[in-house]
């Protein structure tokens, strides 16, 4: 397969329809989702020449965290609907590629697992681990000391979700609820058995369906997307742990100054893969005026439309420092597993490798804005 087209159309015809349309859809219209793609075409590079780019050096360092290339595995949840071994095979492939894998709060494996299996590739692997910050501060900072016993190395809180966004395909699809014998794994009570609990877990869970609302039965608890997060959350979560602390989601320059204001570590700009609020911005088209705002003070990560070298090079020329990609991770696993995963990953990398080559750098960080037009 030469593209990650290739591999979305490998995936849709191994995967349930219903799953298809969860990992694929976005929120009521899909207009973000499309434009985060399509705001990459609109954009035109200007390459530098004559500046000797071999001997190219594709890494970086985010936070204490090395990274082989500029290229991260985004927050997706429920990998065991894309392949049974779910997200032990995406931590694999990851820690192959030497890259950073962020990995999702509703996962439906435990982090505990995913670490040991990232391990087995890699000594030291790269892992952050995505929060959705519960209204039970007590129950967040029990998943919070998990994950820090697992071995992760940066927390990345996610803001753009203070409700669920609408997803029609998933409404017309019925898909709320996953199916029998897959758990948000993190979620289970800690100290719990893990073998415990028979009950799908709710995935548009409720602002209303609050702690242990999944079932008497099950102890998993169902996710909770809180409207009431502030500021104040963060410094909270800032107390309780000496990790990283950055913020995923936001769109609006004055939240990123905020964001530096507040001393978290870094941000994401995001918006969620087209699936929260609908008819927002393409990140890239938001990117410049945040990286303007933040000013270099905290690493700017960025996702959401990347499927080829040239979208890279255009964030990082943009001012981001490395960007994430979700769906064609979850193509890569459904299409082909492991093996996916790590050709998706390696071909991004060749990819950007090359366009960053015909632009006339060495590394990442040798991109700059005016090699970008309208
Ligand atoms: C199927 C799916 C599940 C996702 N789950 C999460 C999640 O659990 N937590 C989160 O912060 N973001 C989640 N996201 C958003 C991604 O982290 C990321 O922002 C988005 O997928 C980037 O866009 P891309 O898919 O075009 O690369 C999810 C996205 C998809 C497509
Ligand atoms: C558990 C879900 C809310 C995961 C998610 O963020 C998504 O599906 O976009």
């Amino acid at each position: 397969m030469r593209t990650i087209a290739e591999f979305e159309a490998a995936a849709r015809e191994r995967l349930d329809p219903a799953h298809y349309d969860y990992f694929a859809g976005g929120a009521q219209d899909e207009i973000t989702l499309r434009d985060n793609e399509e705001a990459y075409k609109r954009l035109r590079l200007v390459p530098r020449v004559l500046r000797g780019s071999d001997k190219r050096d594709l890494s970086v360092d985010l936070l204490g965290t090395p990274s082989s290339m500029p290229i991260l595995v985004a927050p997706t949840a429920f990998h065991r609907l894309a392949h049974p071994d779910g997200e032990l095979v995406t931590a694999r492939a990851a820690a192959r590629a030497g890259t950073i894998m962020i990995v999702s709060m509703a996962s439906t494996t435990a982090i505990e697992d995913i670490a040991a299996a990232a391990r087995e590739v890699a000594p030291d692997p790269g892992l952050w681990f995505q929060l959705y910050l519960q209204p039970d501060l007590e129950f967040t900072e029990a998943i919070v000391r998990r994950a820090e016993n697992a071995g992760i190395k940066a927390f990345v809180v996610t803001v753009d979700s203070p409700v669920l966004g609408r997803r029609e395909r998933d409404d017309r699809n019925a898909f709320h609820d996953l199916p029998s014998g897959l758990f948000v794994e993190n979620l289970r009570n800690i100290g719990e058995n893990r073998s415990g609990g028979n009950t799908s877990h709710s995935i548009h869970a409720p602002a209303t369906t609050l702690n242990g609302g999944a079932s008497r039965r099950s102890h998993v608890r169902e996710i909770v997307m809180s409207a009431g997060l502030n500021w104040d959350h963060i410094a909270w979560l800032r107390s309780k742990t000496k990790l990283p602390v950055l913020i995923k989601g936001l769109l609006h320059a004055e939240d990123a100054r905020l964001a530096v204001h507040h001393g978290v570590a870094g941000i994401v700009v995001s918006n969620h893969g087209g699936r929260q609020l609908d008819t927002v911005p393409a990140t890239i088209d938001v990117l410049p005026e945040i990286a303007a705002a933040v000013g270099g003070a905290l690493p700017v990560l960025l996702d959401g439309g990347i499927r080829r070298g040239t979208d890279v090079v255009k964030a990082l020329a943009l001012g981001a420092d490395a960007v994430g990609v979700g769906r064609p991770v979850v193509w890569g696993l459904a299409a082909g597993g492991r093996e996916g995963v790590s050709e998706v990953l390696e071909m991004l990398r060749a990819d950007f490798d090359q366009a960053l080559a015909l632009c006339g750098g060495r590394h990442p960080a040798d991109l700059t804005p005016d090699q970008v037009r309208r």
